[in-house]
């Protein structure tokens, strides 16, 4: 049997994905598509589709698979590693701390009532935009092309690539981002300019993927930071670390305590609906469902993965 360490997982996956998929799509109506960046507002709110990968590259996936996505948020976890790579723990620490807000991810409140003035985490705006400006290259078309080398890397995809007119959409509409980095850059936390800065960071959140490609991304953080597939280390183990325990406290945005609490897997979500969840040591899951509920995860995604966390007892609590 192809899938060794748990074939009862992997034959229910099989019988029962499908059905399970149609079940956490009756959530999707309670949610609705993002329009603040207006090319979003384009994808199929009724839709749901996932994919589970073993450390052999072998899936089992169920919905509309084919269909693209961009990462938005999903990308900040990649990028706070490669800041890490290229700068290490002390540099990234000095920008943005280690704390969940409790506030939006698009909040700037805390970055005037809370001394010294640096993003809470890496994974809500404030703190992805200073992270972005960690990402290695003297310019920020360098600076664009490392980024995308590492993500293609992860997904082993040499053809990923920006959706430009998402990336258009966002820059075009980027006022609360745009005010985000000049209270940043008052503060002190951003070297560089701020349009270039920003530039780096819609190029990464405009990244456009499937759902394999997620599942495949994921794997190489269930596995520590090595490529299972390619038998080969990405990410070191540590920035792995770092990044995972992000997911557990910040991934889900707002709902991350509610998350944790339901599925127990170290989890991202992004405003076009999409999810990366692993199961360490076992699986990486891709999941996008564009309906998000009032906290911006997807209100049909969060359903599947509570389902499958409950069937297969998975939470890590
Ligand atoms: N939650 C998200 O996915 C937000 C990412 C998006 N690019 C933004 O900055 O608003």
């Amino acid at each position: 049997m192809r899938h060794q360490q748990h074939p009862d997982i992997w034959q229910q996956l099989q019988t029962h994905l499908g059905e399970w998929v149609i079940q956490s799509k009756a959530q999707a109506p309670k949610g609705h598509v993002a329009t603040y960046i207006p090319e979003l507002a384009n994808a199929s709110e009724d839709s749901l589709s996932i994919c589970v990968m073993d450390g052999s590259g072998a899936t089992v996936t169920a919905g509309e698979t084919d269909c693209l996505f961009t990462l938005q948020s999903i990308s900040k976890v990649f990028t706070l590693m490669l800041a890490l790579i290229d700068h290490g723990e002390a540099v990234v620490f000095s920008k943005v701390g280690m704390e969940p807000t409790g506030d939006d991810f698009n909040s700037m409140l805390k970055l005037e009532l809370v001394e010294p003035g640096i993003p809470f985490n890496p994974l809500i705006n404030a703190g992805a935009i200073a992270i972005s400006s960690l990402i290695g290259g003297d310019t920020p078309e360098k600076q664009i092309e490392r980024a995308l080398a590492f993500f293609r890397d992860i997904a082993d995809n040499p053809s990923l690539a920006i959706n430009q007119a998402v990336f258009k959409s966002e820059s075009d509409t980027a006022h609360r981002n745009r005010s985000l980095a000049y209270f940043l850059k008052d503060n002190g936390v951003l070297d560089g300019e701020v349009d270039d800065i920003l530039r780096v960071y819609f190029s990464h959140c405009s990244i456009e993927v499937s759902c394999k490609d997620l599942a495949r991304m994921a794997l190489v953080l269930a596995y520590d930071g090595v490529d299972p597939i390619r038998n080969k280390r990405l990410i070191p183990r540590r920035y792995v670390q770092i990044a995972k325990t992000f997911m557990i406290t910040c991934g889900m945005y707002n709902a991350s305590g509610e998350f944790a609490m339901n599925v127990g897997l170290p989890a991202k979500s992004g405003v076009s609906g999409g999810i990366l969840t692993i199961v360490p040591g076992r699986y990486g899951i891709g999941v996008v469902g564009p309906a998000l509920n009032r906290k911006g995860n997807s209100t049909a995604g969060v359903h599947l993965l509570e389902t499958l966390s409950r069937e297969f007892d998975w939470s890590l609590f």
